[in-house]
């Protein structure tokens, strides 16, 4: 059969899939097509919507024109904090839509808004109860509130949890009416679930985890005794989330998540509903994998937060973090896009939050602000001001930072009457008992240092335990003069953002402490310390105290320009845009992979067939999985690939089946395929194909005849340095190929060494030699470029129907494995013998090289009852074309006949097994699927 050279390759979209379906040409068919046309990249697509939303946010800022009456509606004590889910009306006509086509275009752009459920453990305002029926809304304190304040492009709806138990139904019912006017939506969760899940594995082990504070220790001993009671409130009070968002959910929706507390509901979301958009986003620092590794529940959160399908952070270095957890303890790829577990791609990526610039630099304006900014002025004339705002939380280093403005302070004993230290620390987690302990110690730390430089009428640090409303806020952040923060970790920390924004007009110093998320944004124009080191902050103190007004002035410009371009509003569009963008590049790479192999259809097939080929990899197809996260002591058992014992008694009846032929073609050396199939009635293609036996036979060989091995000795030399320099890895001498594999090494390092190896390869010994490197997941092989499973499937057939006498055409072929992608062409060969069941124009396309050799296929399928052995002939086998073409013409004029294959297209089955993405026609998921279909193949003979 010849292909025209003007079929062609087809975009696979919808329409496409359907005319293949129509046309009832089973399986995957797009994976050979290398001329698409083509899609957009994610860059693209992500640029495209970049301009949107300007253009979108532009419309905006014109109809924001609109007499006032239409703007904010807030109610009153509110009113100065929110304005973003009571302004529908407004933005509702100029929102550009989110809605996206299957192929990701857009479909309408001036409809309405975007469905956006913010899911997070606290809703925006607090509940304070005033009667049965009656509630008080307070808003909450903390930079998740702050940032999501701040999105007002989305329809949106905040679902979490409102502070407070509400045990009777009246309250519940009351309280969800006075939320719902603000477009909240509450989860009501009891006071033990709150105990075990809020105070207990959030705050007292996942906050401190994620911080490096670690886990509890001493007398917190009691909680890791409780960590599984712990654990399962977590999941429960997930769960009772994920039912309220079901709940709520309309096709289409974008269910974003927030932080540690929810790392397991995008896998209560995704299972219910596997199609809902669902994004995670994380406000705290996620910490190294070695840090990671110690939480007893590990896998189980890290496979949760993979179900969602995009994962964000504040900065590249968390995600970095998270992509290093999934593989160094879940074992899985990290690629730069994200991680991928069997074929699913999670994206991950950073994502720095900011704050809604405009409201704090307005605020500035209003007359109350400047009321406070007044009174501040006037107490504190004639000194300078520092100023701290921090939830009163250990990671906010407010110890540290006291004791280094006490060290400033005994250094210069000139400061001592000019500078005052204002520390806000707002209560926060009062249940939990190292919040509690803090507070005293810090009590304790100012007492002392007032009692020390203080006098009749002044302290050095005014400390107040408790929050301020937005406007005193402002103001402190208006009229101090200097910014102190000191976090010992902070995923972000906000009140940065917010001093540089009330900062334009007497442009303070922010010192900032290295490890806030917010030192990668602002780092260049803060002064970065680092918290523990008390002698650098307190020099850091005097340093700020003296800059020159220019150096102020430039430092905050800087930063100035980045709070006023990164904002919140941003930051949220630009996660939705690119959930958005995730999800339809997850359904394009999803008709990519090959649909599971129909078991029942194939062993159909097969029971009617009269002469049946199965062609069977060894290693993963029909070997036990392997456990590369190498705890276990599988790489002993794995030195020497073992047929997996399940398959024993199905492998031994479809070999004596006289209807069947069986061929395990691998990659293994011949005394390995001895070792575990030598008492089994099949044939034995070992390595590649370079050598071939039937077990009642001999092994012969079909090794190209000028096929050289000189490069053997020096490559070998090579993978022995690496294998010396990497722990736990191995490599094997074969007698056509050589391979080092480190798939029990550290993965990073395995990877670092291979990249080495591979430099050295092909600068060094092999760079003249006609010679392949083949790249597995975690393997380098070398081997001579003729040897290929295709290039030898061509003698081997040859050589079986021949030595078979076979007088039946084969007219049913399986063949699976879990081939490396160089020999997947086996899939291909004998997918043009097959009669065209469908038009031209929707055929694969088969490349140019598969083409030479199914000439030499065809010919060399010739029955050929009284010829000689293939084998036997011991022909030179160029792989150069001509040269086949012609051996083939000579093999034909040897023995005329008639074909060996009368394949129908839904005779032939090609799998791969364990392969994310494959030519094959179908996929099986592992070798236990392998097991159930021997099987079922077995039983039906
Ligand atoms: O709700 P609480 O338990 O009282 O705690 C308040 C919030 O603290 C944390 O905030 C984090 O988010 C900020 C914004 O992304 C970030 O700047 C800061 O560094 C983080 O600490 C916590 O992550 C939130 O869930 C809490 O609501
Ligand atoms: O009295 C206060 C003190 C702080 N905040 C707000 O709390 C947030 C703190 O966020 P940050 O990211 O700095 O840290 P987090 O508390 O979230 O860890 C900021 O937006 C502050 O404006 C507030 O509303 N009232």
């Amino acid at each position: 059969m010849s292909i025209s050279s003007q079929e062609i390759c087809i975009l696979p979209n919808k329409n496409n899939l359907a005319l293949l379906q129509t046309n009832g040409m089973p399986g995957n068919l797009f994976n050979n097509c290398s001329n698409l046309p083509a899609t957009p990249t994610r860059l693209e697509r992500l640029l495209r919507e970049r301009e949107l939303r300007k253009y979108s946010k532009c419309l905006n800022d014109c109809e924001a024109e609109l007499p006032s009456s239409t703007q904010d509606c807030f109610s009153p004590d509110l009113e100065t904090s929110t304005c973003w889910f009571n302004d529908e009306e407004l933005l509702e006509t100029v929102s550009a839509s989110r809605s996206l086509n299957d192929d990701g275009e857009r479909l309408d752009f001036r409809t309405s808004k975007q469905r956006l459920l913010v899911v997070a453990n606290r809703l925006p305002v607090s509940a304070v109860r005033h009667g049965e029926d009656s509630w008080q809304l307070e808003m909450s304190v903390g930079g998740l509130v702050t940032a999501l304040l701040g999105v007002k492009e989305f329809d949106t709806r905040w679902i979490g949890w409102a502070g407070v138990n509400v045990p009777d139904e009246i309250g519940q019912k009351a309280l969800a009416k006075a939320l719902d006017e603000k477009r909240c939506i509450p989860v009501f969760l009891d006071e033990e679930v709150v105990h075990q899940y809020y105070n207990g594995y959030c705050n007292n082990i996942l906050w401190p985890l994620f911080h490096y504070i670690g886990l509890p220790q001493e007398d917190r001993l009691a909680t890791t005794r409780s960590f599984q009671s712990q654990f399962d409130a977590y999941k429960k009070a997930n769960q009772l989330f994920a039912d309220v968002v079901n709940e709520h959910y309309e096709e289409g929706d974008v269910v974003w998540c927030h932080d540690y507390h929810l790392m397991f509901l995008p896998k209560c979301l995704k299972e219910r509903n596997s199609k809902m958009k669902v994004g995670w986003f994380l406000h705290t620092p996620f910490p190294s994998s070695e840090i990671h590794r110690m939480l007893p529940s590990r896998l189980e959160l890290l496979r949760s937060v993979l179900a969602a399908d995009l994962v964000g952070f504040h900065t590249y270095d968390y995600a970095r973090h998270f992509v290093s957890a999934c593989t160094r303890i879940l074992g899985l790829e990290g690629t730069p896009e994200g991680v991928e577990d069997q074929g699913k791609l999670t994206r991950i990526a950073a994502f720095p939050v900011g704050i809604d610039s405009e409201r704090f630099i307005k605020a500035l304006e209003l007359p109350e602000v400047q009321d406070h900014m007044k009174v501040l002025k006037q107490r504190f004339a004639g000194r300078k001001v520092m100023l701290g705002v921090d939830r009163l939380d250990m990671i906010k280093g407010i110890p540290q930072k006291i004791l280094a403005f006490e060290k400033f302070l005994e250094e210069n004993p000139n400061w001592r009457n000019k500078v005052v230290l204002l520390q806000i620390a707002v209560p926060t987690r009062t249940d939990v008992p190292e919040y509690q302990k803090l507070t005293s110690q810090v009590h304790e730390i100012v007492g002392r240092i007032n009692g020390r430089f203080g006098s009749l009428t002044a302290v050095p640090i005014h400390h107040l335990d408790r929050s301020l409303d937005f406007h005193e806020l402002c103001a402190l952040y208006a009229v101090t003069d200097v910014a102190l923060v000191t976090s010992l970790r902070d995923g972000m920390n906000l009140v940065s953002y917010e001093y540089v924004a009330c900062q334009e007009s007497k442009k303070g110093v922010l010192i900032l402490s290295e490890f806030a998320g917010a030192a990668q944004s602002l780092g260049a124009g803060a002064i970065l310390v680092n918290p523990w080191n008390v002698t650098e902050v307190a020099s850091s103190i005097g340093y700020a105290l003296n800059m020159p007004a220019d150096e102020r002035e430039k430092r905050h410009h800087h930063n100035f320009k980045h709070v006023i371009s990164h904002t919140a509003q941003e930051w949220a569009s630009t996660f939705v845009s690119e959930l958005n963008v995730t999800i339809v590049e997850a359904q394009l790479r999803t008709r990519q992979i090959p649909p599971p192999l129909p078991i029942e259809v194939a062993v159909d097939r097969y029971s009617c067939s009269n002469n049946c080929l199965l062609i069977l990899g060894f290693n993963a197809t029909l070997t036990e999985p392997v456990d590369t996260l190498g705890r276990k002591d599988s790489q002993i058992n794995e030195w020497q690939p073992k047929l997996r014992p399940d398959l024993r008694e199905p492998l031994r009846k479809l070999c004596d089946d006289p209807k069947t032929t069986v061929l395990v073609l691998s990659g293994s050396a011949r005394n390995v395929l001895d070792d575990n199939f030598s008492d089994y009635n099949l044939w034995l293609a070992a390595e590649n194909g370079m050598f071939l036996r039937v077990t009642t036979g001999d092994w012969m060989t079909t090794m190209p005849e000028n096929l050289s091995m000189e490069w053997v000795d020096s490559v070998k030399n090579v993978f022995e340095y690496f294998t010396d320099r990497t722990p736990r890895s191995q490599f094997e001498v074969r007698e056509t190929s050589l391979i080092w594999n480190y798939k029990y090494s550290d993965v990073e390092f395995g990877r670092l060494q291979a990249r080495d190896l591979l430099q050295h390869l092909w600068t060094g010994p092999i760079s003249n030699a006609s010679l392949d490197v083949v790249q597995g997941r975690r393997s380098v092989e070398v081997r001579s470029v003729a040897v290929t499973k295709s290039a030898a499937i061509d003698r081997i057939l040859g050589e079986i129907v021949h030595n078979k006498g076979m007088k039946e055409p084969i007219d049913y072929v399986l063949c699976i494995g879990h081939f490396l992608t160089k020999d997947e062409d086996i899939y291909t060969f004998f997918e043009p013998e097959l009669p065209s069941e469908v038009p031209a124009s929707v055929r694969p396309q088969v490349p140019t090289q598969v083409r030479t050799s199914i000439v030499g296929s065809r010919a060399a399928l010739l029955m050929k009852q009284n010829s000689t052995s293939a084998v036997e002939q011991n022909k030179s086998y160029a792989i150069d074309g001509d040269t086949l073409h012609s051996m083939v013409t000579d093999r034909i004029s040897l023995q005329e006949g008639s074909s060996v294959l009368d394949l129908q297209a839904n005779d032939y089955f090609s799998c791969s097994v364990a392969r994310k993405r494959s030519n094959s026609r179908y996929r099986l998921q592992s070798s236990d699927e392998v097991v159930t279909l021997l099987r079922e193949l077995a039983d039906h003979r």
